[in-house]
Protein backbone atom coordinates (compact mmCIF):
# COMPACT_ATOMS: atom_id res chain seq x y z
CA UNK A 1 0.00 0.00 0.00
CA UNK A 2 1.24 3.34 -1.19
CA UNK A 3 2.26 5.87 2.00
CA UNK A 4 0.66 9.01 2.56
CA UNK A 5 3.14 11.85 1.88
CA UNK A 6 3.21 15.51 2.76
CA UNK A 7 6.13 18.07 0.50
CA UNK A 8 8.20 19.88 3.03
CA UNK A 9 8.02 22.47 4.41
CA UNK A 10 5.09 21.85 6.82
CA UNK A 11 3.01 23.57 8.42
CA UNK A 12 0.79 21.89 10.49
CA UNK A 13 -1.87 23.50 12.83
CA UNK A 14 -3.34 21.71 15.39
CA UNK A 15 -7.20 23.17 15.91
CA UNK A 16 -7.19 21.61 19.74
CA UNK A 17 -10.49 21.72 21.52
CA UNK A 18 -10.59 25.46 21.14
CA UNK A 19 -14.22 27.17 20.90
CA UNK A 20 -12.85 28.62 18.07
CA UNK A 21 -12.68 25.16 16.33
CA UNK A 22 -15.45 24.05 16.71
CA UNK A 23 -17.88 23.00 13.22
CA UNK A 24 -17.81 26.80 11.52
CA UNK A 25 -14.52 27.35 13.07
CA UNK A 26 -12.90 24.62 11.88
CA UNK A 27 -14.40 25.57 8.33
CA UNK A 28 -13.08 29.04 8.37
CA UNK A 29 -9.98 28.33 9.32
CA UNK A 30 -9.54 25.15 6.20
CA UNK A 31 -10.69 27.29 4.28
CA UNK A 32 -7.90 29.93 4.91
CA UNK A 33 -5.39 27.33 4.96
CA UNK A 34 -6.41 26.04 1.47
CA UNK A 35 -6.03 29.48 0.03
CA UNK A 36 -2.53 29.77 1.70
CA UNK A 37 -1.55 26.66 0.38
CA UNK A 38 -2.45 27.02 -3.19
CA UNK A 39 -0.82 30.94 -3.02
CA UNK A 40 2.34 29.73 -1.39
CA UNK A 41 2.70 26.45 -2.16
CA UNK A 42 3.57 25.32 0.89
CA UNK A 43 1.60 21.90 2.57
CA UNK A 44 -0.75 23.36 5.66
CA UNK A 45 -2.68 20.22 7.03
CA UNK A 46 -5.04 20.78 9.59
CA UNK A 47 -5.55 18.64 12.93
CA UNK A 48 -9.25 19.39 13.59
CA UNK A 49 -12.05 17.88 16.47
CA UNK A 50 -12.52 14.36 15.31
CA UNK A 51 -15.95 15.23 14.13
CA UNK A 52 -14.33 17.46 11.94
CA UNK A 53 -12.30 14.88 9.85
CA UNK A 54 -14.86 14.16 7.23
CA UNK A 55 -16.47 16.99 6.48
CA UNK A 56 -13.23 19.25 5.87
CA UNK A 57 -11.32 15.73 4.01
CA UNK A 58 -14.77 16.31 2.07
CA UNK A 59 -15.24 20.01 1.48
CA UNK A 60 -11.19 21.04 1.20
CA UNK A 61 -8.04 19.96 -0.66
CA UNK A 62 -5.76 19.87 2.37
CA UNK A 63 -4.35 17.25 4.26
CA UNK A 64 -6.44 16.09 7.42
CA UNK A 65 -5.02 14.46 10.65
CA UNK A 66 -6.10 12.93 13.66
CA UNK A 67 -5.09 14.45 17.23
CA UNK A 68 -5.40 11.35 18.46
CA UNK A 69 -6.46 7.53 17.83
CA UNK A 70 -6.95 4.64 20.97
CA UNK A 71 -4.06 1.97 20.65
CA UNK A 72 -6.98 -0.89 20.53
CA UNK A 73 -8.86 -2.88 17.53
CA UNK A 74 -12.22 -2.62 16.79
CA UNK A 75 -14.51 -4.13 18.90
CA UNK A 76 -16.06 -3.88 22.60
CA UNK A 77 -14.91 -0.77 23.46
CA UNK A 78 -17.38 2.44 24.41
CA UNK A 79 -16.24 6.34 23.71
CA UNK A 80 -12.71 5.87 21.93
CA UNK A 81 -11.49 6.04 18.57
CA UNK A 82 -9.96 2.78 16.81
CA UNK A 83 -7.60 3.92 14.00
CA UNK A 84 -9.97 2.90 11.31
CA UNK A 85 -12.41 5.24 12.16
CA UNK A 86 -10.40 8.13 11.62
CA UNK A 87 -8.53 6.77 8.20
CA UNK A 88 -12.37 5.74 6.94
CA UNK A 89 -13.18 9.41 8.14
CA UNK A 90 -10.22 10.24 5.62
CA UNK A 91 -7.36 11.31 8.08
CA UNK A 92 -4.36 11.00 6.25
CA UNK A 93 -2.28 10.53 9.81
CA UNK A 94 -2.46 11.22 13.33
CA UNK A 95 -0.64 13.00 15.93
CA UNK A 96 0.57 10.69 18.73
CA UNK A 97 1.74 11.70 22.39
CA UNK A 98 0.71 14.88 22.40
CA UNK A 99 1.67 17.17 24.99
CA UNK A 100 -2.13 17.01 26.10
CA UNK A 101 -2.64 13.59 25.08
CA UNK A 102 0.66 11.92 26.78
CA UNK A 103 0.85 7.83 25.87
CA UNK A 104 2.99 5.41 27.47
CA UNK A 105 6.19 4.17 25.27
CA UNK A 106 4.34 1.03 24.29
CA UNK A 107 1.18 2.90 23.07
CA UNK A 108 3.25 4.75 20.97
CA UNK A 109 4.96 2.03 19.33
CA UNK A 110 1.74 0.21 18.72
CA UNK A 111 0.59 3.33 17.27
CA UNK A 112 3.54 4.25 14.82
CA UNK A 113 3.65 0.70 13.80
CA UNK A 114 -1.02 0.58 13.32
CA UNK A 115 -0.60 3.90 11.83
CA UNK A 116 2.57 2.78 8.85
CA UNK A 117 0.36 -0.67 8.64
CA UNK A 118 -2.05 1.41 7.13
CA UNK A 119 -0.04 3.23 4.92
CA UNK A 120 -0.59 6.90 6.84
CA UNK A 121 1.50 9.57 8.77
CA UNK A 122 2.66 9.43 12.38
CA UNK A 123 3.71 12.33 13.90
CA UNK A 124 5.26 11.21 17.19
CA UNK A 125 5.43 14.50 19.69
CA UNK A 126 8.58 14.90 21.88
CA UNK A 127 9.19 17.29 25.13
CA UNK A 128 12.75 16.68 25.29
CA UNK A 129 15.57 15.67 23.48
CA UNK A 130 16.24 12.20 24.95
CA UNK A 131 12.26 11.79 24.47
CA UNK A 132 13.02 12.50 20.30
CA UNK A 133 16.10 10.10 20.91
CA UNK A 134 13.47 7.34 22.38
CA UNK A 135 10.84 7.96 20.00
CA UNK A 136 12.72 8.32 16.88
CA UNK A 137 13.91 4.77 17.34
CA UNK A 138 10.18 3.75 16.36
CA UNK A 139 10.80 5.05 13.04
CA UNK A 140 7.63 7.65 12.94
CA UNK A 141 7.73 9.79 9.76
CA UNK A 142 7.55 13.20 11.93
CA UNK A 143 8.61 13.99 15.89
CA UNK A 144 7.54 17.16 16.73
CA UNK A 145 9.73 18.59 19.64
CA UNK A 146 7.23 20.79 21.66
CA UNK A 147 8.76 22.08 25.08
CA UNK A 148 5.52 22.19 26.96
CA UNK A 149 6.10 25.01 29.34
CA UNK A 150 6.14 26.90 25.77
CA UNK A 151 2.88 25.61 24.13
CA UNK A 152 0.40 28.28 24.03
CA UNK A 153 2.33 31.06 24.76
CA UNK A 154 3.62 34.19 22.81
CA UNK A 155 7.54 33.57 23.05
CA UNK A 156 8.45 30.60 20.34
CA UNK A 157 10.52 28.01 21.06
CA UNK A 158 12.18 28.90 17.81
CA UNK A 159 13.70 32.41 19.74
CA UNK A 160 13.34 30.90 23.23
CA UNK A 161 15.30 27.58 23.67
CA UNK A 162 16.98 27.01 19.93
CA UNK A 163 19.03 24.38 21.45
CA UNK A 164 16.63 22.30 21.91
CA UNK A 165 15.23 21.97 18.22
CA UNK A 166 19.10 21.33 17.04
CA UNK A 167 19.43 18.95 19.74
CA UNK A 168 16.37 17.29 18.90
CA UNK A 169 17.31 17.27 14.93
CA UNK A 170 20.65 15.48 15.68
CA UNK A 171 18.78 13.20 18.33
CA UNK A 172 16.35 12.47 15.62
CA UNK A 173 19.00 12.01 12.84
CA UNK A 174 21.15 9.29 14.84
CA UNK A 175 18.61 7.20 16.10
CA UNK A 176 16.72 7.05 12.66
CA UNK A 177 18.22 9.11 9.76
CA UNK A 178 14.27 8.75 8.15
CA UNK A 179 12.60 11.10 10.49
CA UNK A 180 11.49 14.20 10.12
CA UNK A 181 11.54 16.72 12.60
CA UNK A 182 8.69 19.30 13.39
CA UNK A 183 9.20 22.67 15.80
CA UNK A 184 6.20 23.72 17.37
CA UNK A 185 5.40 25.83 21.15
CA UNK A 186 4.77 29.52 20.40
CA UNK A 187 5.08 29.66 16.97
CA UNK A 188 3.55 32.80 15.63
CA UNK A 189 5.14 34.51 12.57
CA UNK A 190 7.23 33.74 9.49
CA UNK A 191 10.62 34.30 11.54
CA UNK A 192 10.03 31.19 14.13
CA UNK A 193 9.00 29.40 10.69
CA UNK A 194 12.05 30.25 8.98
CA UNK A 195 14.06 30.21 12.37
CA UNK A 196 12.99 26.43 12.59
CA UNK A 197 13.73 25.22 9.03
CA UNK A 198 16.80 27.26 9.18
CA UNK A 199 17.50 25.26 12.36
CA UNK A 200 16.77 21.72 10.05
CA UNK A 201 13.20 20.71 10.62
CA UNK A 202 11.26 20.66 7.66
CA UNK A 203 8.15 22.59 9.53
CA UNK A 204 6.16 23.40 12.75
CA UNK A 205 3.31 22.34 14.34
CA UNK A 206 1.06 25.04 15.80
CA UNK A 207 -2.33 26.03 17.30
CA UNK A 208 -3.24 29.25 19.04
CA UNK A 209 -1.60 31.89 16.53
CA UNK A 210 -3.58 30.97 13.74
CA UNK A 211 -7.11 29.15 15.79
CA UNK A 212 -7.53 32.25 18.10
CA UNK A 213 -6.34 34.61 15.61
CA UNK A 214 -9.26 36.80 14.03
CA UNK A 215 -7.92 36.49 10.44
CA UNK A 216 -6.45 33.13 10.59
CA UNK A 217 -5.40 33.50 6.56
CA UNK A 218 -3.48 36.54 7.52
CA UNK A 219 -1.64 34.89 9.85
CA UNK A 220 -0.99 31.73 8.16
CA UNK A 221 0.71 33.83 5.22
CA UNK A 222 2.90 35.78 7.65
CA UNK A 223 3.71 32.38 8.85
CA UNK A 224 4.81 30.81 5.25
CA UNK A 225 6.15 34.29 4.14
CA UNK A 226 9.81 33.97 4.44
CA UNK A 227 10.01 30.24 3.07
O1 LIG B 1 0.73 22.24 21.14
C1 LIG B 1 0.95 22.83 20.10
C2 LIG B 1 0.62 22.26 18.78
O2 LIG B 1 0.29 20.93 18.88
C3 LIG B 1 1.53 24.18 20.11
O3 LIG B 1 0.54 25.05 20.49
P1 LIG B 1 0.78 26.62 20.35
O4 LIG B 1 1.09 26.88 18.90
O5 LIG B 1 -0.53 27.22 20.79
O6 LIG B 1 1.92 26.96 21.24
Amino acid sequence: MAHHTIKSPVVLVNLKCYQESVGHGAHRIAQAAQEVAEESGVSIALAPMYMDIHPIKHHFGIPVFAQHFDPISPGAHTGRIPLTAIKTAGAVGSLINHSEYRLSIADIETNVQALRNEGMISCVCSNNVATTSAVATLGPDYVAIEPPELIGGKISVAEANPEIITGSVQAALKANPDVKVLTGAGIHSGKCVKTAVDLGTVGVLLASSVVKAEDPGAVLRDLVSLL
